[in-house]
């Protein structure tokens, strides 16, 4: 092996649920910097619906999931072995043909070991180099969010590119407030509020080397535990909220119910069976993503909810892949997938039972 060769450079793509990373990803994707890029992305949940909603580019194996649980979690095991194994794994003529890896994490994940593990393993840091870790903070739901989830503000706090979305949603003062809880938790980071048209990809690749020493004394103290934290053995066979090192890495009330439907829905169906769980439990939840079929509709309905925002649907010009079946995940706190499940019958049941009623 040649060591000279020049190390491959990685960008961390985090962000709380919701905060914009796929539709980010879906800009860069686009950018020249990308062509060769290896994506690699996890999702919490079991069923993953980011390949199906991230744009593809005309090669298919660009994108590696990992829908196995949480990165962070995961890490030890799973990410290392994707990139030590990726360069001869996606080899075209028999060469490694990426020249650059955007991992996107989980809404949820701690950073700290994904870091950890791409700087210090021994194996992955001859071949790749952590260039950048980009994390998005929701303009509309972040402020509330990096008081309530330690992982957003962790996630804030390693950043060394800070970029706000949605600041069409929210009005200048409410930004300004956002700026400045996030100059407390990150001083070294100056947070760019993203625009729709404006994007700079340039600066968001730009070579440099991820530097943890420019971080405050929390984050380098966050990023030295992980070097003492069972030497990278872990097993992700346990439950993946299983940490015995750090039992406050993720809120243990928090799960990820995943439900698939067989059956085309009506809309109405559908429209009451989510009202009933935002009316009665949308506390909970904090975040829904799905790709629905709904009867009066060929192709599928995206819908995404960010805690309390419903962010407008979008129907998707066509059927990503054969599978018909409308398939939501749900992030949520002390909710069971029974009670979803109950509350969507009740939903049909009630449907039902007002069309009878219409026609008496
Ligand atoms: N209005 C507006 N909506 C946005 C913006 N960025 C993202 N969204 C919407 O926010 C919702 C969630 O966006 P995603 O890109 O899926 O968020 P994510 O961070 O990948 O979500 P998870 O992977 O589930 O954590 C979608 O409905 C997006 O269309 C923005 O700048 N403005």
């Amino acid at each position: 092996m040649n060591d000279a060769a020049p190390r491959i450079p990685v960008t961390l793509l985090t962000g709380f649920l919701g905060a914009g990373k796929t539709t980010l990803l879906n800009r860069l994707i686009r950018s020249p910097q990308m062509a060769k890029a290896l994506v690699i992305i996890n999702e919490f949940g079991s069923i993953g619906l980011d390949h199906d909603l991230v744009a593809r580019s005309n090669e298919d194996d660009t994108i590696i999931e990992m829908a196995s649980g949480c990165l962070c979690c995961t890490i030890k095991g799973d990410l290392r072995k994707t990139l030590a194994e990726a360069p001869w794994r996606f080899a075209r003529q028999g060469k490694r043909w990426f020249d650059r890896v955007v991992i996107e994490t989980t809404g949820l994940a701690d950073p700290a070991p994904i870091i950890h593990t791409v700087m210090a393993d021994e194996k992955l840091k001859r071949q790749y180099a952590l260039q950048s870790v980009v994390t998005l903070v929701d303009g509309c739901n972040g402020f509330h969010t990096l008081e309530a989830q330690p992982e957003a503000s962790k996630q804030a706090a390693v950043a060394d590119r800070l970029l706000i979305s949605k600041s069409d949603l929210v009005d200048p003062d409410e930004l300004a407030q956002l700026v400045v809880r996030l100059h407390k938790l990150n001083p070294a980071t100056e947070p760019v509020v993203l625009t729709p048209d404006a994007f700079d990809a340039d600066e968001l690749f730009a070579n440099r080397v991820f530097n943890p020493d420019l971080k405050s004394g929390d984050v380098r103290a966050w990023l030295n535990a992980e070097a003492y934290s069972g030497g990278g053995q872990e097993d992700h066979h346990h439950h993946h909220h299983d940490h015995h090192h750090d039992i406050n890495r993720h809120d243990e009330r928090i799960r990820s119910v995943c439900l698939t439907i067989d059956e085309p829905l009506p809309a109405e169906v559908f429209d009451g069976w989510l009202d009933l769980l935002v009316t009665f439990n949308g506390v909970n939840v904090l975040r829904v993503k799905g790709i629905i079929n709904l009867e009066e509709l060929d192709t599928p309905l995206v819908i995404h909810g960010v805690q309390h925002i419903w962010h407008p649907p979008a129907i998707l010009e066509r059927w990503p892949s054969d599978d018909r079946r409308s398939r939501i995940v749900f992030i949520v706190r002390d909710i069971e997938e029974t009670e979803l499940r109950t509350m969507l019958e009740f939903a049909t049941q009630s449907f039902a039972r007002t069309e009878v009623i219409g026609l008496a």
